[in-house]
């Protein structure tokens, strides 16, 4: 968007009209600009006659910033009526003008041509301007991005993810694509998604139904008339007190027959283009051979290239189905996942608390205070065991808490919140949790009790990044993966790293939605990335 102390404005690349940004965000809110003419596009957010309807006043936002231009059209340029109402498109051209002293804005729009709009009928426009709450706003995913709570978090997010990128390419590390679809479960917590063909499906039952065509009514009528000819036949010979061998061969006869029934009666309800439901075939081995999952981390994958090109990160969509029906849980998220080679775990929280500084660097616009925070305190670290042992002395202290706590149980949200915003008021990162209670790739310490894995946590958000170094002993790791009841075989490839030059190496996955929550203040998840997934929600 080039310099925006430039005194000419500047034109938005694809297209001729200027944004908004460029006019209104200045230091000098755009005061220096008058006389120019401009061409804008973008919505009303307000919208009001004036005049006795000679003129109309409109607050126009283009989404380039969270400021409005106000654009005032008089009656002999365009049908005010169509221009005025909230969520209208409008596309106009005219001159800027510094308004009379004592105005709010520095700068407006007298309008000179009206180039295009697109009309909202007010009284169907489901996002009308009265303040909405984000509950309601979850109801209406494509029209929300129109707030400016939600533009703004658009904005957020992607300043962020364009920030992060930055960072991992400043300090020389690779971006590595991982794969979506994979058959590996990286946190062997079974929480995987299964991949089917819908299409393979359909196209299967289309050439069944063709080779072989469905039964008619008639042929299910006269297998129902044989079923009862034969039921028939069965009461017979028992009540003429026939041979066990004659009335067990009839009952054979009508099993048949009600077997042959079903049969006919399903396929009746087979149906082309309309997947079979009993769950008889398993089309889902079809496509891939096996059964292949949606991935939950890019773990695994990215450590192939950590263990070769020493400094990688993946950074896309990650899926859990877990039935968390939680403000911070989502059934699809993104995950940042840097892998070093050569690290350890010190070396990894250090860079970690690296990381979170220069985020809350960039982004001073959002939650302000708590990213001073970060980026100033510097973050609190303890072992898992002295976290239990501290919450532990909160509970004789009188502190209630809903689950137990006690050496062995993963960190509830109650307790990470209490560490973070109670007890210490600031970052947590804890670390050498219980082997029990963490994935078979972490290394296990020396203590065999617990394993190299670390989270932190932070005030509001609770485990914002969790990560470990990974245990780089080929047989330690088989003997994690056998003894958390996991099959051998899915891993090879990665015990394959173990096998062909190991290295100590580590890595961590942060919940990039959960950063842009503690960045922006927002309470739910869900109102941070743009088409959230969540239990009962994947429309849109
Ligand atoms: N890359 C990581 O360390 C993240 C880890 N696999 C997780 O999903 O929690």
């Amino acid at each position: 968007m080039g310099d925006l102390h430039d005194t000419k404005v500047l034109k938005h690349p694809f297209s001729d009209r200027v944004p908004i940004r460029s006019i209104v965000c200045r230091p000098d809110g755009g005061a220096g600009l008058g006389g120019q003419l401009v061409r804008i596009g973008g919505w009303v957010k307000t919208g009001r006659e004036q005049g006795k309807g000679s003129f109309a006043f409109l607050e126009v936002n283009d989404g380039s910033c969270p400021a409005n231009l106000q654009v005032i059209v008089e009656k002999e340029v365009a049908d005010l009526s169509s221009l005025v109402h909230t969520g209208a498109c409008v596309s106009v051209e005219g001159v800027l003008k510094e308004p009379p002293e004592g105005t709010k804005q520095k700068i407006e729009l007298r309008v000179g041509k009206v180039l295009h709009v697109g009309p909202v009928d007010p009284a169907k426009y489901p996002i009308p301007k009265t303040k909405l709450t984000l509950e309601f706003l979850r109801d209406h995913i494509h029209l929300r991005p129109r707030t400016n709570t939600i533009s703004a978090v658009a904005r957020i997010r992607n300043a962020l993810a364009f920030a992060t990128h930055s960072f991992f390419q400043e300090h020389g590390f690779l971006y590595i694509h991982t794969p979506i679809i994979t058959t590996s479960d990286c946190e062997g917590a079974g929480e995987m998604f299964q991949v089917t063909t819908l299409i393979n499906e359909v196209e299967k039952i289309e050439k069944e139904l063709s080779e072989n065509p469905p039964p008619s009514e008639a042929d299910i009528e006269a297998a129902k008339l044989v079923v009862k000819e034969k039921g028939g036949a069965v009461a017979q010979l028992k009540s003429a007190k026939a041979s066990k061998e004659d009335i067990a061969a009839s009952v054979a006869e009508l099993t048949n027959a009600k077997e042959n029934l079903l049969k006919l009666e399903e396929r009746s309800k087979l149906k082309p283009g309309i997947p079979k439901k009993d769950g008889k075939i398993d089309y889902s081995l079809d496509f891939f051979s096996r059964q292949a999952f949606l991935t939950v981390s890019g773990q695994l994958q990215v450590e192939t290239y950590a263990c070769t090109v020493s400094n990688v990160y993946t950074f896309g969509p990650t899926f859990r189905a877990e039935n968390s029906h939680t403000s911070r849980h989502l059934a699809e998220f993104w995950m940042v996942e840097p892998e070093i080679a050569f690290a350890d775990l010190e070396w990894l929280l250090d860079k970690c608390l690296d990381d979170m500084e220069l985020m809350a660097k960039l982004y001073d616009k959002g939650c302000i205070d708590r990213l001073r925070m970060v980026a100033s305190t510097p973050f609190k670290r303890i072992s898992y065991t002295e976290a239990v042992k501290l919450l532990e002395e909160a509970v004789q202290g009188g502190k209630k808490f809903e689950n137990k706590v006690e050496w062995g149980i993963d960190l509830a949200s109650e307790h990470e919140r209490y560490l973070t915003e109670v007890l210490f008021q600031k970052p947590v990162i804890v670390y050498n949790y219980p082997k029990g209670i963490k994935a078979f790739y972490m290394r296990l310490n020396d203590d065999s009790k617990t394993v190299a894995a670390m989270d932190v946590l932070v005030p509001k958000v609770g485990e914002l990044i969790g990560g470990s170094q990974r245990e780089e002993r080929l047989e330690v790791i088989q003997q994690r993966i056998v003894g958390m009841g996991l099959p051998l075989e899915p891993y090879e490839w990665y015990l394959d790293l173990r096998r062909y030059g190991t290295v100590k190496h580590s890595g961590f996955g942060l919940g990039f939605e959960r950063m842009i929550l503690f960045a922006t203040g927002i309470d739910n998840i869900r109102d941070v990335i743009p088409f959230p997934r969540y239990p009962g929600r994947a429309d849109l």
